[in-house]
Protein backbone atom coordinates (compact mmCIF):
# COMPACT_ATOMS: atom_id res chain seq x y z
CA UNK A 1 0.00 0.00 0.00
CA UNK A 2 1.49 3.47 -1.13
CA UNK A 3 1.14 6.64 1.38
CA UNK A 4 -2.43 8.29 1.07
CA UNK A 5 -2.56 11.16 -0.66
CA UNK A 6 -3.19 14.97 0.85
CA UNK A 7 -3.82 17.09 -1.95
CA UNK A 8 -5.07 16.59 -5.80
CA UNK A 9 -5.05 18.77 -8.64
CA UNK A 10 -8.16 17.40 -10.77
CA UNK A 11 -6.97 18.38 -15.05
CA UNK A 12 -10.05 17.33 -17.28
CA UNK A 13 -10.39 17.69 -20.84
CA UNK A 14 -13.85 18.02 -21.77
CA UNK A 15 -12.95 17.71 -25.40
CA UNK A 16 -11.92 14.18 -24.93
CA UNK A 17 -13.78 12.08 -27.06
CA UNK A 18 -16.18 10.51 -24.87
CA UNK A 19 -16.34 12.48 -21.75
CA UNK A 20 -19.51 12.61 -19.86
CA UNK A 21 -20.48 16.35 -18.93
CA UNK A 22 -20.09 16.46 -15.10
CA UNK A 23 -17.29 13.99 -14.70
CA UNK A 24 -14.43 16.44 -13.62
CA UNK A 25 -16.49 17.72 -10.22
CA UNK A 26 -17.77 14.44 -9.59
CA UNK A 27 -14.14 13.10 -9.68
CA UNK A 28 -12.93 16.57 -7.03
CA UNK A 29 -15.95 15.64 -5.09
CA UNK A 30 -14.96 12.24 -4.45
CA UNK A 31 -11.28 13.16 -3.59
CA UNK A 32 -12.43 16.02 -1.10
CA UNK A 33 -15.08 12.86 0.41
CA UNK A 34 -11.79 11.38 1.02
CA UNK A 35 -10.10 13.84 3.04
CA UNK A 36 -8.31 15.07 0.04
CA UNK A 37 -7.71 19.24 -0.78
CA UNK A 38 -9.08 19.06 -4.08
CA UNK A 39 -8.48 21.18 -7.03
CA UNK A 40 -9.79 21.19 -10.39
CA UNK A 41 -8.80 22.24 -13.81
CA UNK A 42 -10.31 22.17 -17.24
CA UNK A 43 -8.62 22.12 -20.47
CA UNK A 44 -9.61 25.15 -22.71
CA UNK A 45 -6.61 24.03 -25.73
CA UNK A 46 -3.93 21.63 -26.80
CA UNK A 47 -1.02 22.02 -24.67
CA UNK A 48 -3.41 23.12 -21.55
CA UNK A 49 -3.12 19.92 -19.44
CA UNK A 50 0.79 19.80 -20.18
CA UNK A 51 1.17 23.31 -18.37
CA UNK A 52 -1.28 22.98 -15.83
CA UNK A 53 0.83 19.47 -14.93
CA UNK A 54 3.74 21.67 -15.08
CA UNK A 55 2.25 24.00 -12.76
CA UNK A 56 1.48 21.94 -10.17
CA UNK A 57 5.67 21.30 -9.34
CA UNK A 58 6.08 23.85 -6.72
CA UNK A 59 6.73 23.36 -3.00
CA UNK A 60 3.22 22.31 -1.32
CA UNK A 61 1.38 21.10 -4.67
CA UNK A 62 -0.55 18.38 -5.03
CA UNK A 63 1.15 15.32 -4.77
CA UNK A 64 -1.63 13.65 -7.03
CA UNK A 65 -2.10 14.57 -10.56
CA UNK A 66 -5.56 13.40 -12.43
CA UNK A 67 -5.95 13.35 -15.55
CA UNK A 68 -9.08 12.95 -16.96
CA UNK A 69 -9.69 12.50 -20.72
CA UNK A 70 -7.57 10.59 -23.46
CA UNK A 71 -4.34 9.04 -24.07
CA UNK A 72 -3.54 12.50 -25.33
CA UNK A 73 -4.32 14.29 -21.66
CA UNK A 74 -2.57 11.28 -19.99
CA UNK A 75 0.27 12.20 -22.62
CA UNK A 76 0.01 15.60 -21.85
CA UNK A 77 0.37 15.66 -18.19
CA UNK A 78 3.14 12.94 -17.95
CA UNK A 79 4.98 15.24 -19.94
CA UNK A 80 4.07 18.22 -17.59
CA UNK A 81 4.83 16.19 -14.28
CA UNK A 82 8.46 15.38 -16.07
CA UNK A 83 11.75 17.58 -15.03
CA UNK A 84 14.36 17.90 -16.80
CA UNK A 85 16.34 15.71 -14.74
CA UNK A 86 13.64 13.05 -15.62
CA UNK A 87 13.52 13.39 -19.04
CA UNK A 88 17.83 14.07 -19.32
CA UNK A 89 16.93 17.01 -21.00
CA UNK A 90 20.31 19.21 -20.61
CA UNK A 91 19.21 22.54 -22.54
CA UNK A 92 16.53 23.36 -20.15
CA UNK A 93 16.49 25.04 -16.85
CA UNK A 94 17.18 21.76 -14.73
CA UNK A 95 14.73 20.00 -12.00
CA UNK A 96 11.69 22.14 -11.43
CA UNK A 97 10.63 22.51 -7.54
CA UNK A 98 8.35 19.89 -6.12
CA UNK A 99 5.54 19.22 -3.93
CA UNK A 100 6.48 19.24 -0.37
CA UNK A 101 6.59 15.19 -0.64
CA UNK A 102 9.85 15.79 -2.43
CA UNK A 103 8.82 14.16 -5.45
CA UNK A 104 6.66 14.53 -8.38
CA UNK A 105 3.32 13.64 -8.11
CA UNK A 106 1.58 10.49 -8.71
CA UNK A 107 -0.37 10.41 -12.12
CA UNK A 108 -3.75 8.71 -11.98
CA UNK A 109 -5.72 8.39 -15.37
CA UNK A 110 -9.76 8.23 -15.41
CA UNK A 111 -10.73 7.51 -19.21
CA UNK A 112 -12.70 9.67 -21.10
CA UNK A 113 -10.89 9.32 -24.18
CA UNK A 114 -11.62 7.51 -27.17
CA UNK A 115 -8.52 4.67 -27.53
CA UNK A 116 -7.80 4.89 -23.78
CA UNK A 117 -5.09 2.79 -24.10
CA UNK A 118 -3.19 4.13 -21.39
CA UNK A 119 -6.14 3.55 -18.63
CA UNK A 120 -6.22 -0.33 -19.97
CA UNK A 121 -2.34 -0.81 -19.65
CA UNK A 122 -2.87 0.29 -15.84
CA UNK A 123 -6.37 -0.21 -14.93
CA UNK A 124 -7.36 -3.44 -17.70
CA UNK A 125 -10.10 -1.36 -18.65
CA UNK A 126 -11.65 -0.57 -15.58
CA UNK A 127 -14.67 1.99 -15.81
CA UNK A 128 -13.46 5.28 -14.51
CA UNK A 129 -15.45 5.67 -11.21
CA UNK A 130 -14.40 2.15 -10.04
CA UNK A 131 -11.04 3.09 -11.18
CA UNK A 132 -11.72 6.44 -9.30
CA UNK A 133 -13.12 4.50 -5.98
CA UNK A 134 -10.10 2.68 -5.57
CA UNK A 135 -7.69 5.25 -6.13
CA UNK A 136 -9.43 7.27 -3.06
CA UNK A 137 -9.60 4.14 -0.69
CA UNK A 138 -6.70 2.10 -1.27
CA UNK A 139 -3.94 3.88 -3.87
CA UNK A 140 -0.88 1.82 -4.81
CA UNK A 141 1.56 3.75 -6.70
CA UNK A 142 4.58 2.25 -9.38
CA UNK A 143 7.40 3.68 -10.88
CA UNK A 144 6.77 3.24 -14.81
CA UNK A 145 9.42 3.56 -17.60
CA UNK A 146 8.80 6.05 -20.46
CA UNK A 147 10.00 6.17 -24.19
CA UNK A 148 11.80 8.91 -25.04
CA UNK A 149 12.25 10.66 -28.46
CA UNK A 150 15.70 11.03 -28.63
CA UNK A 151 15.69 14.06 -31.63
CA UNK A 152 13.55 16.31 -29.78
CA UNK A 153 13.36 15.15 -26.34
CA UNK A 154 9.34 14.48 -25.99
CA UNK A 155 8.47 11.34 -24.14
CA UNK A 156 6.16 8.67 -24.31
CA UNK A 157 3.73 6.67 -21.90
CA UNK A 158 2.27 4.41 -24.56
CA UNK A 159 4.82 4.32 -27.18
CA UNK A 160 6.06 5.65 -30.71
CA UNK A 161 5.09 3.65 -34.23
CA UNK A 162 5.80 3.49 -37.91
CA UNK A 163 3.88 2.69 -41.41
CA UNK A 164 0.58 1.72 -41.19
CA UNK A 165 -0.04 2.07 -37.49
CA UNK A 166 1.31 5.93 -37.52
CA UNK A 167 -0.92 6.05 -40.68
CA UNK A 168 -4.43 4.95 -38.88
CA UNK A 169 -3.57 8.01 -36.29
CA UNK A 170 -3.63 10.20 -39.18
CA UNK A 171 -6.47 8.45 -41.27
CA UNK A 172 -8.49 8.63 -37.78
CA UNK A 173 -8.85 12.24 -37.54
CA UNK A 174 -10.91 12.34 -40.68
CA UNK A 175 -13.47 9.16 -39.13
CA UNK A 176 -16.46 10.66 -37.04
CA UNK A 177 -17.36 7.51 -35.08
CA UNK A 178 -16.58 7.79 -31.15
CA UNK A 179 -14.72 5.03 -29.15
CA UNK A 180 -12.25 2.85 -30.35
CA UNK A 181 -14.74 1.94 -33.22
CA UNK A 182 -12.95 4.80 -34.42
CA UNK A 183 -9.52 3.43 -34.68
CA UNK A 184 -10.77 0.14 -35.58
CA UNK A 185 -11.81 1.87 -38.92
CA UNK A 186 -8.90 4.13 -39.27
CA UNK A 187 -6.88 0.99 -39.26
CA UNK A 188 -9.51 -1.12 -42.25
CA UNK A 189 -8.80 2.45 -43.88
CA UNK A 190 -5.55 2.94 -43.91
CA UNK A 191 -4.26 -1.04 -44.66
CA UNK A 192 -6.33 -0.58 -47.78
CA UNK A 193 -4.63 2.39 -48.95
CA UNK A 194 -1.30 0.87 -47.25
CA UNK A 195 1.99 0.26 -48.81
CA UNK A 196 5.09 -1.20 -47.04
CA UNK A 197 8.33 0.61 -46.54
CA UNK A 198 11.62 -0.37 -47.07
CA UNK A 199 13.27 0.00 -43.09
CA UNK A 200 15.43 -1.05 -40.69
CA UNK A 201 15.38 -1.74 -37.28
CA UNK A 202 18.33 -1.29 -34.38
CA UNK A 203 18.12 -2.44 -30.85
CA UNK A 204 21.27 -1.55 -28.67
CA UNK A 205 23.03 -1.03 -31.69
CA UNK A 206 22.44 -4.22 -33.70
CA UNK A 207 19.97 -4.55 -36.67
CA UNK A 208 16.84 -6.52 -35.97
CA UNK A 209 15.44 -6.07 -38.81
CA UNK A 210 15.78 -5.05 -42.35
CA UNK A 211 13.50 -4.76 -45.40
CA UNK A 212 9.82 -4.08 -46.60
CA UNK A 213 8.17 -3.03 -43.45
CA UNK A 214 4.16 -2.97 -42.53
CA UNK A 215 4.97 -1.09 -39.13
CA UNK A 216 7.71 -0.17 -36.63
CA UNK A 217 6.06 -0.37 -32.91
CA UNK A 218 8.18 0.49 -29.51
CA UNK A 219 6.95 1.08 -26.21
CA UNK A 220 5.51 1.02 -23.82
CA UNK A 221 2.26 -0.03 -23.70
CA UNK A 222 0.86 -3.06 -25.04
CA UNK A 223 -2.05 -1.87 -26.52
CA UNK A 224 -2.41 1.08 -29.18
CA UNK A 225 -5.95 2.29 -30.56
CA UNK A 226 -7.48 0.89 -27.37
CA UNK A 227 -8.66 -2.59 -28.74
CA UNK A 228 -4.80 -3.83 -30.81
CA UNK A 229 -2.24 -5.44 -28.70
CA UNK A 230 0.84 -4.72 -30.83
CA UNK A 231 3.48 -5.45 -27.69
CA UNK A 232 1.82 -8.07 -25.69
CA UNK A 233 5.01 -8.93 -23.83
CA UNK A 234 5.91 -5.64 -22.85
CA UNK A 235 6.00 -4.86 -18.88
CA UNK A 236 5.84 -1.40 -17.93
CA UNK A 237 8.66 -1.27 -15.27
CA UNK A 238 11.53 -3.94 -16.39
CA UNK A 239 13.85 -1.01 -17.78
CA UNK A 240 13.70 -1.92 -21.07
CA UNK A 241 11.82 -1.03 -24.54
CA UNK A 242 10.11 -3.71 -26.24
CA UNK A 243 9.50 -3.22 -30.23
CA UNK A 244 7.80 -5.54 -32.67
CA UNK A 245 8.43 -5.14 -36.35
CA UNK A 246 6.06 -6.80 -38.61
CA UNK A 247 7.53 -7.69 -42.26
CA UNK A 248 5.45 -8.23 -45.54
CA UNK A 249 5.16 -12.41 -45.15
CA UNK A 250 2.01 -11.89 -43.51
CA UNK A 251 -1.24 -10.91 -45.26
CA UNK A 252 -1.93 -7.37 -44.39
CA UNK A 253 -5.86 -8.25 -44.15
CA UNK A 254 -4.90 -10.68 -41.47
CA UNK A 255 -3.28 -8.16 -39.40
CA UNK A 256 -6.31 -6.87 -37.24
CA UNK A 257 -7.64 -9.76 -36.19
CA UNK A 258 -4.14 -11.58 -35.68
CA UNK A 259 -3.09 -7.89 -33.22
CA UNK A 260 -6.15 -7.94 -31.36
CA UNK A 261 -4.91 -11.00 -28.75
CA UNK A 262 -1.48 -10.12 -29.78
CA UNK A 263 -0.79 -13.48 -31.54
CA UNK A 264 0.85 -11.59 -34.36
CA UNK A 265 4.18 -12.05 -32.59
CA UNK A 266 5.63 -15.09 -33.36
CA UNK A 267 4.38 -15.42 -37.03
CA UNK A 268 6.65 -15.42 -40.08
CA UNK A 269 8.26 -11.90 -40.73
CA UNK A 270 7.12 -10.64 -37.45
CA UNK A 271 10.41 -9.33 -35.38
CA UNK A 272 10.11 -8.89 -31.15
CA UNK A 273 12.43 -7.59 -29.66
CA UNK A 274 13.90 -5.81 -26.24
CA UNK A 275 16.39 -2.91 -25.26
CA UNK A 276 17.40 0.07 -23.80
CA UNK A 277 17.23 1.95 -27.35
CA UNK A 278 15.79 1.13 -30.70
CA UNK A 279 16.60 3.27 -33.97
CA UNK A 280 14.16 3.31 -36.49
CA UNK A 281 14.96 3.94 -39.81
CA UNK A 282 13.33 4.46 -43.75
CA UNK A 283 16.35 2.92 -45.71
CA UNK A 284 15.40 5.08 -49.56
CA UNK A 285 15.79 8.63 -48.41
CA UNK A 286 12.17 9.70 -47.85
CA UNK A 287 10.90 10.86 -44.15
CA UNK A 288 9.40 7.97 -42.21
CA UNK A 289 5.76 8.49 -41.17
CA UNK A 290 5.98 8.86 -36.83
CA UNK A 291 4.22 9.31 -34.47
CA UNK A 292 4.56 9.18 -30.47
CA UNK A 293 1.56 8.86 -28.01
CA UNK A 294 -0.74 9.38 -30.82
CA UNK A 295 1.12 12.61 -32.63
CA UNK A 296 2.94 12.03 -35.91
CA UNK A 297 6.05 14.55 -35.32
CA UNK A 298 7.15 17.06 -37.97
CA UNK A 299 9.39 18.02 -39.44
CA UNK A 300 9.09 14.24 -41.01
CA UNK A 301 13.18 12.51 -40.70
CA UNK A 302 14.67 9.50 -41.98
CA UNK A 303 15.77 7.95 -38.73
CA UNK A 304 14.24 8.25 -35.25
CA UNK A 305 16.00 7.26 -32.16
CA UNK A 306 13.94 5.96 -28.57
CA UNK A 307 15.26 5.77 -25.02
CA UNK A 308 13.97 4.00 -22.10
CA UNK A 309 13.82 6.18 -19.39
CA UNK A 310 13.66 3.84 -16.59
CA UNK A 311 11.03 4.62 -13.53
CA UNK A 312 10.52 7.99 -15.00
CA UNK A 313 6.59 8.34 -14.30
CA UNK A 314 5.18 7.67 -10.60
CA UNK A 315 1.62 6.40 -11.37
CA UNK A 316 -1.44 5.11 -9.52
CA UNK A 317 -3.34 1.53 -10.10
CA UNK A 318 -4.62 -1.34 -8.47
CA UNK A 319 -2.21 -3.19 -6.51
CA UNK A 320 -0.30 -6.04 -8.14
CA UNK A 321 -2.67 -8.74 -9.18
CA UNK A 322 -5.72 -6.58 -7.71
CA UNK A 323 -7.41 -5.61 -10.88
N1 LIG B 1 -10.69 22.51 -24.63
C1 LIG B 1 -10.13 21.84 -25.62
N2 LIG B 1 -10.61 21.98 -26.89
C2 LIG B 1 -10.09 21.28 -27.91
N3 LIG B 1 -9.08 20.39 -27.78
C3 LIG B 1 -8.58 20.19 -26.54
C4 LIG B 1 -9.08 20.90 -25.41
N4 LIG B 1 -8.39 20.50 -24.33
C5 LIG B 1 -7.50 19.57 -24.77
N5 LIG B 1 -7.61 19.39 -26.08
C6 LIG B 1 -6.89 18.43 -26.95
O1 LIG B 1 -7.78 17.35 -27.18
C7 LIG B 1 -7.01 16.30 -27.75
C8 LIG B 1 -7.69 14.97 -27.60
O2 LIG B 1 -7.68 14.60 -26.25
P1 LIG B 1 -7.50 13.09 -25.80
O3 LIG B 1 -6.40 12.45 -26.56
O4 LIG B 1 -7.40 13.09 -24.33
O5 LIG B 1 -8.88 12.43 -26.21
P2 LIG B 1 -9.18 11.40 -27.38
O6 LIG B 1 -8.42 11.74 -28.60
O7 LIG B 1 -10.67 11.32 -27.46
O8 LIG B 1 -8.70 10.02 -26.75
P3 LIG B 1 -7.49 8.97 -27.14
O9 LIG B 1 -6.23 9.79 -27.26
O10 LIG B 1 -7.47 8.04 -25.96
O11 LIG B 1 -7.88 8.30 -28.40
C9 LIG B 1 -5.66 16.42 -27.08
O12 LIG B 1 -4.66 16.41 -28.07
C10 LIG B 1 -5.70 17.75 -26.34
O13 LIG B 1 -4.54 18.53 -26.57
Amino acid sequence: MSDPFTSALVIANPASGTYPPGAAETVRRRLADAGLAAALALTEHPGHARALAAGALTPGGPDLVVAVGGDGTAHEVACGLLTDADTGTTAGSGPGPLPHSGRSPALLTLPTGTGNSFHREIWADLPWRASLERAATAPHVRAIDLARVAENGVPAVLGASTGVVAQSLVTARGIAEAGRDRYEKAVAAALHAFTPYPGRVLVDGEVVQQGPTVFVDVGGGRYRGGRFRLLPHSVMDDGLLDVCVVGTALPLRDLPALARDGSHVGREGVVYARGRSVVVERTDGRPLVFECDGDVLAPARERFTLDVLPGALRVVGPPPGGH
